[in-house]
């Protein structure tokens, strides 16, 4: 059984249209990611999977449980952090945890769950006491105090630093391998890179696309390409006529060769016959960030300065 599957899914407001027609599934034990630009319906969709909106048509299923109708057993299957997640500031962090534990039938142990998230030795300090990184590692233990089988995880990272970043993926990845199910809901392309299984890509309230990372940079991308300085002058020809060249375009001694197949070798070979050697060789990788381009023809949001260096 999927885990979650979601089927032509419409929410306005007023005449806004948030969510036009998105369906997708989640399998169990994965990583889904959805990401999108600001107010592409990420958040509409997600809070409608967890009961918390009504959509206008469509249907929803949380492990077979309609989030509408059978709210009891979508609770206890499914956890949720949510943007802008809250405590009041004087709560400690073992208060906080056991509240939320209270208000289910088999919570987690809030010791282990405190462990898990490095919280362990900060069970005494007020909320407010407690950095950001900090905070959301709670919001992520309040998400998981149900021993749900799913969880939704919504824009985990914005405003961490570069290590709580990196440790809050270390982090989802650990509560993917204890067997939750995670929707993981980002506009950080390098974030929804490194830990999704499959992303489906949301803009203007539409799925526009859905497959792992890999399939969907070698769907949108055109190609490989490889940035080199000539060390002496060659006539593009050389380069043209090799059958897994598509492109080449020169600047001065800047080549940049589009191609694809054995293309590195090829283009390797062929300089060597010319007897050229291939200064400041470069092989351009390819991200989630130029396959969101190409399907959405949008510029993906970037992590601020401080929230980049975590890559
Ligand atoms: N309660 C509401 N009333 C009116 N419009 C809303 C409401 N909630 C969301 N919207 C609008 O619906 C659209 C989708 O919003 P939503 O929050 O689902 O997008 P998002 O992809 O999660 O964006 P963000 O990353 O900014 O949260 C936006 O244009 C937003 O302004």
């Amino acid at each position: 059984m999927n885990a979650l599957e979601v089927r032509h899914l419409h929410k306005r407001y007023g005449r806004h249209v948030a969510v036009d027609d998105v369906s997708f599934d989640v399998e169990e034990g994965e990583i889904f990611g959805i990401i999108g630009p600001n107010g592409a319906g990420k958040t509409t969709t997600v809070e409608s999977i967890a009961g918390l909106r009504t959509p206008d048509s469509g249907s929803i299923s949380v492990l077979g449980f309609d989030p509408t109708t059978d709210r009891a057993q979508v609770r206890e299957r499914l956890g949720v952090q949510l943007q802008e997640s809250s405590f009041p500031d004087a709560i400690t962090v073992a208060e906080a945890l056991d509240l939320y534990a209270s208000f289910y039938r088999r919570p987690a142990d809030p010791r282990e769950l405190l462990e898990m998230l490095g919280l362990a030795e900060k069970r005494g300090t007020r909320y407010k006491a407690l950095s950001g990184g900090q905070k959301q590692r709670l919001s992520i233990a309040v998400a998981l105090v149900g021993n749900p089988k799913v969880a939704i995880l919504d824009e985990l990272t914005t405003g961490l630093d570069p290590q709580a970043r990196r440790d809050t993926w270390d982090l989802v990845e650990r509560v993917r391998d204890a067997g939750v199910t995670v929707l993981l809901v980002t506009h950080f392309m390098d974030e929804a890179e490194r830990l999704s299984d499959r992303v489906a890509v949301v803009d203007g309230g539409r799925v526009a696309a859905v497959g792992t990372p890999a399939g969907l940079i070698a769907q949108a991308s055109a190609g490989q390409q490889i940035r080199f300085r000539a060390s002496r002058p060659l006539d593009e020809s050389v380069l043209t006529a090799l059958p897994e060249v598509t492109r080449v375009e020169v600047v001065d001694d800047r080549w940049l060769v589009t191609g694809e197949g054995q293309l590195l070798s090829s283009v390797a070979g062929a300089l060597a016959r010319e007897q050229v050697v291939a200064e400041d060789l470069r092989v351009a990788q390819r991200t989630l960030d130029d396959a969101f381009v190409a399907l959405t023809g949008r510029v993906p949001a970037s992590p601020s300065p401080s929230e980049r260096r975590a890559r």
